[in-house]
């Protein structure tokens, strides 16, 4: 099996036309290895959803080859794209994105049950357990703090086993104590079960549990440095100029 989970080359990403064209990504070649934690950092509008949304199969490129586990996502199908990312990529967002009459074990089977499938009991505990909340599992999200609802959400993502999870934000709406938590659970996933993760962040601390920092700008990578990459660094490269 490839090292090389996500590949982008030459991604262009364009919205819009004529006077109100934008072009988000503008030739982004970038490689995320297998069970690594990757960041991708940069100023508003450089197109890190952008990217992410691609390399996710969310949104198709102008131009440019993106590929999942060695499958190139151009010769796919919309309903093969579909199938790739209900079976290949796990999501997690800044808003939890939790629905609130479903206790959290019917939360993280939901994209399964969608897909017309039963997972097995067994996988649902497991993967509650392996976000630290096997005994939260008949709760529903009103019953939960901000960081055991996104715990609910990793477990979720990680349901299907996916060969990549995308996060953007998985912090941006937890506080710093509940924050730390969330990281130190994604890293720990990375570290025992070789999860990949490609996570956008705005935040510096949350990039210092990355193995390696993507840096954005107008669209195109500007800077990759493999970590750990220290949190002064990180700041310091993301501040704004005067
Ligand atoms: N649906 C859209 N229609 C038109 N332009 C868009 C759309 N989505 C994004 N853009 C533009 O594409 C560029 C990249 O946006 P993107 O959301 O990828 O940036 P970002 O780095 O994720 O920003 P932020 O940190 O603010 O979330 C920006 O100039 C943005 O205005």
């Amino acid at each position: 099996m490839t090292t090389q989970t996500v590949v982008l080359e030459g991604v262009r990403a364009v919205y819009g036309t004529g006077a109100r064209r934008v072009t988000a990504l503008d030739g982004v070649s970038v490689t995320f290895e297998r069970g690594r934690l990757a960041a991708v950092m940069g100023p508003s509008g450089s197109g890190k959803s952008t990217l992410l949304h691609c390399a996710a199969g969310l949104d198709r490129p102008a131009a440019g080859h993106i590929s999942i586990d060695g499958v190139a996502l151009d010769k796919l199908s919309e309903d093969g794209l579909t199938r790739l990312r209900r079976d290949r990529i796990g999501f997690v967002f800044q808003a939890f994105n939790l629905v609130s009459a479903l206790t959290a074990e019917q939360n993280v089977a939901l994209p399964q049950r969608l897909a017309g499938r039963r997972p097995p009991a067994s996988d649902v505990a497991a993967a509650l357990a392996a976000v630290g909340l096997a005994d939260r599992a008949r709760h529903r999200p009103s019953e939960l703090s901000g960081g055991e609802q996104q715990r609910v959400a990793v477990a979720r993502a990680l349901i299907s086993r996916p060969a990549v999870v995308f996060a953007d934000e998985p912090t941006g709406a937890l506080d710093s104590v509940t924050s730390r938590q969330v990281l130190e659970l994604l890293r720990a996933l990375v570290d025992d079960h070789e999860l990949t993760v490609v996570m956008v962040t705005h935040d510096p601390v949350a990039a210092g549990y990355a193995d390696r920092v993507v840096f954005l700008a107008d669209g195109r990578v500007v800077d990759d440095v493999t970590g750990p990459v220290p949190v002064d660094a990180i700041a310091a490269r993301t501040a704004p100029s005067c």
